[in-house]
């Protein structure tokens, strides 16, 4: 039998770029992982009524075995899980290291001999273990993940997100060039091979050895081809994985683009036919729906235009961007343009793990660049718009963490939202549990309060979440309704 949960209080989610629902007194009903209806402002005398209008008997639900009725505490929300669309799992070891480095020199000292490691298979467990865990328990439901180069440690980091029920993407990095021998891939060919035995491994993962039951046969990990970048891959390379992707339509592919301007001079001079960087992984036909490309700091006007025709997408990851010294994307711009643009963590080129302090990041840097006396976009590019040069508001950042980043990951139909049909992918959150996230004295709820009242003090509580919590404000992880973290689960 699937399990069912009626859950009841507030509920935040985002509807468009510019819109966050609050709902309070909601009740939320899940079944089998999926949204199966939502009903606002139900008083509690009424719970009755609307659970028997859906068929549903109260009574029966919070006895019954197999389903549960979660009502939330006053204080406590639910909102959709976090999306992170850009980390290296094989660099976490490396958080915090390296701070002295820009892009070029921190991957030879710090992050190839790093990434070398993961043909321990034992090793590769034991890391990915404690990042899939501790990614889980930040919030992020979903996470597009790079592995190192080695087949071999991307299946067992695919097995271990499988194992903890994370929904992902996983990629084997491809690279042949520019990296010391010791970690440099034998040939263009051996290299396309092992993606392609990746990609038929993770397919076979499921929906088999899923562990639990769901009758759900959409895969929740999926696989990703992971060109490191064009810096690293001969035109052999890029061309064979090129080819790989017209033959796998619906396969997803990441890569990092424009991130430094350094490592943008060099991969022109690798590729002088390209008049751009956006034009080399266009030429090899890398750029479609599902195409995420990481950084993208230092974009032209007319590469942006590329990018918007293709359909690809952009991870923005400004907390690496601060720490690299590699600058700062002008996403406002690219929210103009109607590129699709989510948020990605990009660890360790950034220091913090999760999507929240990407977010804070986001934030920070579209203040500074919306204070800077010169406005490069409006200038140089004739841009204006709701968004070029101006802070990111809230509801736009929350966007970028959920919804920007499932329509990046092509699971925009999926998950983001509590739309009813999508699956369920929340975190249960528990405000003033950590000790920065202040609740003020006689903050807990007089009787008596109005629903606008509480609604407003719900968007007080949620602002304070995204700027000042921790992992210890998120009680509950669930992804496809099934907890799979927290720092209650
Ligand atoms: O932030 C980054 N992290 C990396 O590992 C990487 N490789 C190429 N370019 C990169 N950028
Ligand atoms: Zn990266």
């Amino acid at each position: 039998m699937s399990r069912n949960t009626l859950y009841y209080g507030s509920f935040v989610h985002s509807t468009s770029l510019t819109q966050l629902q609050y709902l309070v007194d909601a009740l939320v009903y899940v079944s089998d992982g999926s949204i199966v209806w939502i009903e606002t402002d139900v008083d509690g005398s009424q719970l009755q009524e609307v659970t028997t209008r859906h068929g549903l008997d109260l009574e029966g639900l919070s006895t019954t075995h197999d389903a549960d009725f979660v009502q939330l505490d006053e204080r406590d929300f639910i909102c959709p899980g976090l999306i992170d669309t850009h980390t290296h799992a094989p660099q976490y070891p490396n958080l915090g290291l390296g701070q002295e480095y820009e892009l070029l020199d921190w991957l030879q000292q710090l992050t190839f001999p790093r990434e070398a490691k993961f043909t321990d298979l034992e090793y590769a467990q034991k890391v990915y273990d404690q990042v899939v865990k501790r990614n889980l328990n930040a919030g992020t439901t979903t996470c597009s993940y790079y592995a190192s180069q080695h087949v071999s440690s991307a299946k067992v980091l695919a097995d271990v997100v499988l194992e903890r029920g994370q929904r992902a993407l996983v990629g084997k990095c491809n690279m042949n060039r520019n990296c010391p021998d010791y970690y440099c891939e034998a040939s263009p060919e051996a290299s396309v091979e092992d993606t392609r035995a990746l990609i038929s491994y993770i397919r076979d993962l499921q929906p088999s050895k899923l562990p639990w039951k769901s009758a759900n046969p959409s895969p929740l990990v999926q696989a990703i081809i992971t060109p490191r970048f064009a810096l690293s891959c001969t035109s052999d390379l890029m061309q064979g994985l090129g080819e790989l992707m017209a033959s796998e339509p619906d396969v997803h592919i990441q890569t990092h683009l424009s991130e430094n301007r350094t490592e943008i001079q060099e991969t022109l001079r690798s590729f002088p036919e390209c008049k751009s960087y956006t034009e080399v992984y266009e030429k090899y036909g890398m750029l479609r729906n599902g195409t995420i490309l990481a950084h993208c700091v230092w974009l032209t006007e007319k590469e942006m235009d590329v990018i918007k025709r293709t359909g690809a997408g952009i991870s923005h990851c400004p907390t690496s961007n601060f720490n690299l010294m590699s600058g700062g994307a002008r996403v406002g711009a690219m929210l103009d343009k109607g590129l699709n643009v989510g948020l990605g963590s990009d660890c360790s080129g950034g220091f913090a793990l999760g999507v929240l302090p990407q977010l804070r990041n986001a934030s920070m840097l579209s203040k500074m660049l919306a204070i800077q006396p010169e406005k490069p976009n409006e200038q140089a590019n004739g841009h204006t718009g709701q968004f070029t040069d101006k802070p990111l508001p809230i509801p736009t950042l929350f966007y970028l963490a959920t919804m920007g980043g499932a329509a990046l990951c092509k699971m925009a139909d999926t998950v983001g939202n509590f739309l009813p049909g999508k699956e369920f992918d929340a975190l249960h959150v528990t405000p003033g549990t950590s000790p920065n996230f202040f609740l003020d004295v006689g903050e807990d709820r007089p009787a008596g309060q109005t629903r606008e009242e509480r609604r407003t003090k719900l968007k007080e509580t949620f602002e304070r979440f995204l700027f000042v919590s921790d992992d210890r404000d998120i009680a509950h992880v669930y992804v496809r309704g099934r907890k799979v973290g927290g720092a209650k689960q």
